[in-house]
């Protein structure tokens, strides 16, 4: 069992992580902008003024528009010649403007970006491991990718659209009721009946968004699961299997992706629609003025023009309803990871515990993930200070759950653990995980160098001691023959080494650590004879003068533990030293006979 006790800092039980209810997207954008983007509000009240300016010189067209076709009627020179001056002294200020204005949002929402990656990342590292266990690692991942992207382009559509198209309405209204406000009225009579559709469509998205968010994610983690195990696939003829199950994925994502679509697309024909219509209105209106002399061309014309600059901006509103209800959505899959608190976390008045003895007590310890059947029940168990304790069973009789309670992993669900009579939830957990050191069966190794993988045991070793814990570790013998010695970088996962070496600088960070309490989910089992040996030896040396808790599973490693604790359904089922338990005739004696004839 890999999943034994990995080195995670995490731990806990507990509750789904919270969800905001549906219907507040209005709540997450608060939020977003309270707590993320109104640090910045210096450089967003610069992005408000280049807005202003991109927004002014927008509205100025019509009037420039209007201005010209007047002189063109009255001849006046000096405004004919201005003109296209006027123009271009709008454009180049507006290009100028949006230029700027782009590029300062994304600056700013990038920081936002990191930021709330800084923050999940932090949170997932602390969380607990029940929490971790519900999801994926790669479809985890996808908030950090898909969902921090949607909700990065709706904040750009929020800053920019929103207050540019805002203020360019704004403007043009002006600009529309000073040319003549009583047609403005009627152009825009129906304009307050477009809200509800609208709205009906954007609440839709939403939903859909949160789905396709989350669809993602799924399709993260299967495209990730199929590489992950490659190897085992093509051996096994994998491939359709695991394509048809992937393909699932990406065909009900498209599904989604089709829905939303057909919602977003639902949103200009109709704004379009309603800009025709005033449009109509404003043509019957105005035409009858003109026939009867009472408005010029060039009234009807920057009317007309504004109208229609206008309705392109009101259209941007539809899209943005749209396109915030999608951010919402995102944002609220990034804030229940970083909501997520913690259930195994220091108790108020939680001690830090002195240099422990290492006396571990289970008292009628009881445990289960979730509903359903116990992981552990009555578990009552004394090892003492220094002794060598070995857990057997079959698999998934509890061995790794039990395991796992020590350094809290997770929390008892009923009963206690104690180290030198304390109760491990009564101590902070950085003086009770700093005294328990772990070596499983996969061997953790990060992407650094040795001297950083090793020196996680002890942050403040100096180079000697690495060096030490590597010799005694007995892994000095290829580290020494590497070109960087202990700056030799790992690569990823440690891979550039062999089993038997990973195993060997997993030992030397236990080393380093020096703990009083030593958790092996036997790390030999998966080694050769050679490569075990030495990894053995190491072990042996690494367990002189500690309590060690070893999870066998090969009964021939575990003739001299001081006890073995045989575990069956989520219960100790006997107690005692190798010798005492063949005689017994009992489970050990079952399991022991069981691996000898494997071994013959
Ligand atoms: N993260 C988990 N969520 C839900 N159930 C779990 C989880 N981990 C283990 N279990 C269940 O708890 C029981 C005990 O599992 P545990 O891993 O402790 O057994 P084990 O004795 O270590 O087995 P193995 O030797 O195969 O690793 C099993 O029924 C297992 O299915």
């Amino acid at each position: 069992m890999a999943k034994a006790a990995a080195p995670a800092p995490a731990a806990p039980a507990s509750a789904a992580p919270p969800r905001a209810p549906e219907g507040r997207s209005r709540d997450v954008m608060m939020r977003m902008w309270r707590d993320w983007l109104s640090p910045h509000w210096k450089r967003l009240a610069v992005n408000l003024m280049l807005i202003g300016l991109v927004a002014g010189t927008t509205s100025a067209y019509p009037l420039i528009i209007k201005n010209a076709l007047d002189a063109f009627e009255t001849r006046d020179v000096q405004m004919i010649s201005l003109a296209p001056w006027l123009v271009i002294a709008a454009v180049t200020a507006k290009s100028a403007a949006l230029y700027a204005q782009r590029l300062q949002t994304n600056k700013i929402l990038s920081e936002v970006d990191r930021n709330l990656q800084v923050a999940m990342y932090g949170a997932l590292v602390r969380a607990d491991l029940a929490r971790l266990d519900r999801e994926a690692p790669a479809a985890t991942a996808s908030r950090f990718t898909t969902d921090i992207l949607v909700l990065h382009t709706a904040c750009e559509k929020l800053i920019t659209a929103l207050i540019r198209d805002g203020l360019t309405v704004i403007g043009l209204l002006g600009a529309l009721l000073w040319i003549d406000w009583e047609l403005t009225l009627y152009a825009l009579a129906a304009l307050p009946a477009a809200a509800i559709p609208i709205g009906n469509i954007g609440r839709r998205l939403r939903r859909i968004a949160r789905r396709s968010n989350e669809e993602a994610a799924v399709m993260a983690g299967r495209v990730a699961e199929g590489l992950g195990g490659i190897r085992l696939s093509k051996t096994y003829r994998l491939e359709g299997y695991l394509a048809d199950k992937a393909g699932e994925t990406f065909d009900s994502l498209r599904r989604l992706r089709v829905r939303a679509a057909d919602q977003r697309a639902r949103i200009d024909p109709f704004l379009e629609g309603l800009a025709g219509l005033g449009l109509a209105v404003i043509f019957w209106v105005i035409g009858t003025r003109i026939a009867s002399g009472e408005n010029s061309i060039g009234e009807f014309m920057a009317f007309v023009s504004s109208f229609l600059i206008a309705g392109q901006s009101l259209r941007g509103f539809g899209t943005l309803y749209a396109e915030i209800q999608q951010g919402a959505a995102a944002g609220e899959r990034i804030f229940d990871v970083i909501d997520a608190t913690p259930a195994i976390s220091d108790r108020p008045g939680a001690t830090a515990l002195p240099r422990l003895q290492g006396e571990l007590r289970f008292e009628d310890v009881s445990f289960h993930y979730g509903e359903g059947v116990p992981a552990l029940a009555g578990v009552s168990l004394t090892i003492p200070a220094g002794a060598k304790v070995a857990l057997v069973g079959r698999s998934g009789a509890g061995k790794t759950t039990l395991m796992n309670l020590i350094p809290r992993l997770y929390d008892v669900s009923g009963g206690r653990v104690a180290v030198d009579g304390h109760d491990v939830r009564d101590a902070t957990l950085e003086s009770l995980r700093g005294q328990v050191a772990v070596v499983g069966q996969d061997a953790v190794i990060f992407d650094d160098t040795i001297a950083r993988n090793v020196g996680f045991g002890r942050p403040e070793a100096s180079r000697e001691e690495i060096e030490q814990a590597l010799r005694d570790a007995n892994a000095w013998d290829f580290v020494s023959a590497l070109p960087e010695g202990i700056d030799t970088p790992c690569g990823e996962r440690g891979l550039r080494f062999s089993g038997g070496e990973r195993q060997r600088l997993t030992i030397a960070r236990a080393m380093l650590k020096d703990a009083p309490i030593l958790l092996l989910d036997e790390p030999t089992s998966a080694l050769d004879a050679e490569s075990e040996a030495k990894v053995r030896a190491a072990l042996d040396r690494l367990a002189e003068g500690r309590t060690v808790v070893v999870i066998a599973h090969r009964l021939s490693t575990i003739r001299d533990a001081d006890l073995i604790a045989a575990m069956d359904g989520g219960r100790i089922v006997e107690t005692g030293r190798h010798d005492e338990l063949l005689e017994r005739g009992g489970l050990y004696a079952d399991l022991h006979r069981l691996q000898f004839r494997e071994g013959a």
